[in-house]
């Protein structure tokens, strides 16, 4: 499990901790890190170019410490003061290893040390940030994405929100990003999330101050402990029965990739309802589903026994949807609604008015549609309205996007961490609601459930992408390959 805090909560454990312990020692702890790390990404520290960006804040003293540490040991060291303060302490570290100190910021001069540098360190603003870098940081953050060296950021790359992973304006785009004490939450959520690079943890001793998390992110091992494995008594029940309502006459093949989805992340048994043109489709590719065709208007009260439901992947809103859909919901069975569902749901806010395990999967304008904020102000702070979404519709949210959140009243959202840019293309929405299906059929509750599937969903379509376009029924047809490499 990897966690992470807002700025607030990792400042009332710094200062919790800083209480016990000799002035100056947290930030010597930091820098001490901070150098180990930035020296292990060079081929070898004596005689490498390293430019420092040093900003007012202790961000900017854990900078000069560590590059002080560099410069001892032979790196050559160029620093710019880009802020008002002038950090004494760290300044004459940095001169006594033989570090320079670059005058004034004038462009021409930093940018001529930092298209040099095989190193650059981005201590311009930490957790202190607020609001859009201001000048002329912002201009240096450009300067700094625009060079071929090594970009590390201390604690979080400068213009990057480290509570919630907001960028307004510029922000420095790092390779690595040397975090201290804790992960901080804007780490994990896009834009910050993809600002970061590769997160590297220093732990400072913040541990025993610290609260309960903000975020959560699953990793492989959490996976492979939640997905229910089979045993030698199961049997198709007891893997899951998935009752899938998705597709009509004109989205078939969103019939035939939420079933992939299913049977490919293990599904005990799929069946389908469905009218005549989807029914065929998934009789067609998927002989394994039990498939009950459904009459114009009828409800699921045929289809037989299902431990939980995928519904609207294609669906339609049409009144033939509504009234499937309103048999599914009313029934007492778990239910992951997606695309169609949601729209009717907007229609019709009572549909989600249920005493019973839901799972919602929109996207930033699906949820818009639900909650009536608007899809711009949603995806400037998808954390947020995740959890505000969950809150209010009382139910639980997989919000889709750059970065997948799955928010529930009371528990901490959970991040996904796998998942590729390559995912956003048709189809791949109702493999996940497969997926879905088929964990909450297994037993897993809402909350898992919807993680664990955003985290196979993500790690198959990395599997299936390997840096190239796919389509959704390669995603699913990787599915397997994923669990057999979770065992
Ligand atoms: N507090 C602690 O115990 C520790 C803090 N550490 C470091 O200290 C950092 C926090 O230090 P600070 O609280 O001094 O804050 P920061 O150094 O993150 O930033 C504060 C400074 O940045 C300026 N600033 C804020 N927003 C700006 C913007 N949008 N554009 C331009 N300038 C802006 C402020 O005017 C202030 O001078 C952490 O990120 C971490 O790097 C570490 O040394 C570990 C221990
Ligand atoms: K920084």
């Amino acid at each position: 499990m990897r966690i992470a805090y807002t700025s607030d909560q990792i400042r009332t454990a710094e200062r919790a901790l800083m209480a016990r312990l000799p002035e100056g020692a947290l930030m010597r702890r930091a820098a001490a890190g901070l150098a180990a790390a930035c020296a292990g990404l060079l081929p070898r520290v004596y005689g490498s170019r390293v430019l420092v960006l040093v900003g007012s804040g202790d961000n900017g003293g854990d900078a000069l410490y560590a590059a002080a540490t560099l410069a001892g040991r032979g790196a050559r060291v160029d620093a710019l003061l880009a802020g008002s303060r002038t950090h004494q302490g760290g300044l004459a570290a940095l001169r006594a290893a033989g570090g320079r100190v670059l005058g004034g910021s004038e462009s021409e001069a930093v940018r001529r040390a930092a298209g040099r540098a095989d190193l650059i360190i981005d201590g311009l603003v930490g957790i202190g940030g607020t609001g859009p870098l201001r000048e002329p940081y912002a201009a240096l953050a450009e300067i700094v994405n625009d060079t071929p060296g090594i970009v590390v950021a201390v604690d979080v790359p400068s213009g990057v929100d480290a509570s919630n992973g907001q960028v307004d304006g510029a922000a420095v785009r790092a390779d690595l990003t040397v975090t201290f004490g804790a992960c901080k939450t804007g780490l994990f959520i896009d834009p910050g999330a993809g600002q970061s690079g590769v997160v590297e943890l220093v732990d400072i001793g913040l541990g025993p101050y610290l609260p309960d998390a903000d975020v959560v992110a699953l990793t492989d091992l959490d996976v492979a402990g939640l997905l229910p494995r089979p045993g030698r008594e199961s049997d198709k029940y007891r893997r899951g029965v998935v009752g899938i309502v998705a597709g009509g006459s004109r989205f078939t093949g969103a019939a035939v990739m939420t079933v992939a989805g299913a049977i490919r992340s293990g599904a005990g048994m799929v069946r389908y309802a469905g009218q005549d043109e989807p029914a065929s489709a998934v009789r067609d590719r998927w002989p394994e589903a039990v498939i009950t065709t459904l009459a114009p208007g009828e409800g699921v009260d045929r289809v037989g026994r299902v431990q939980a439901w995928v519904l609207g992947p294609g669906l339609g809103t049409d009144d033939d949807a509504l009234a499937v859909a309103e048999s599914v919901l009313a029934g007492d069975l778990p239910v992951a609604l997606d695309a169609d569902a949601l729209t009717l749901a907007a229609a019709e806010p009572s549909l989600l008015r249920r005493d019973a395990p839901t799972v919602i999967t929109p996207h930033a304008g699906e949820l818009s549609r639900l909650t009536g904020v608007p899809r711009q102000d949603i995806e400037a702070a998808r954390l947020h309205h995740a959890r505000e979404a969950a809150r209010t519709l009382g139910v639980t949210v997989l919000l889709k996007g750059s970065t997948t959140i799955v928010a529930e009243p009371g528990r901490p959202p959970r991040i996904n961490l796998t998942g590729t840019p390559w995912l956003a293309s048709a189809g791949t929405g109702d493999v996940l609601s497969g997926i879905l299906g088929t964990l909450l059929a297994a037993g897993l509750d809402c909350y898992d459930a919807a993680s664990c599937a955003a985290y196979l969903h993500g790690a198959a379509a990395r599997v299936a992408a390997d840096g190239a376009p796919l389509a959704a029924s390669d995603v699913a047809d990787a599915l397997p390959q994923v669990a057999r490499s979770l065992t």
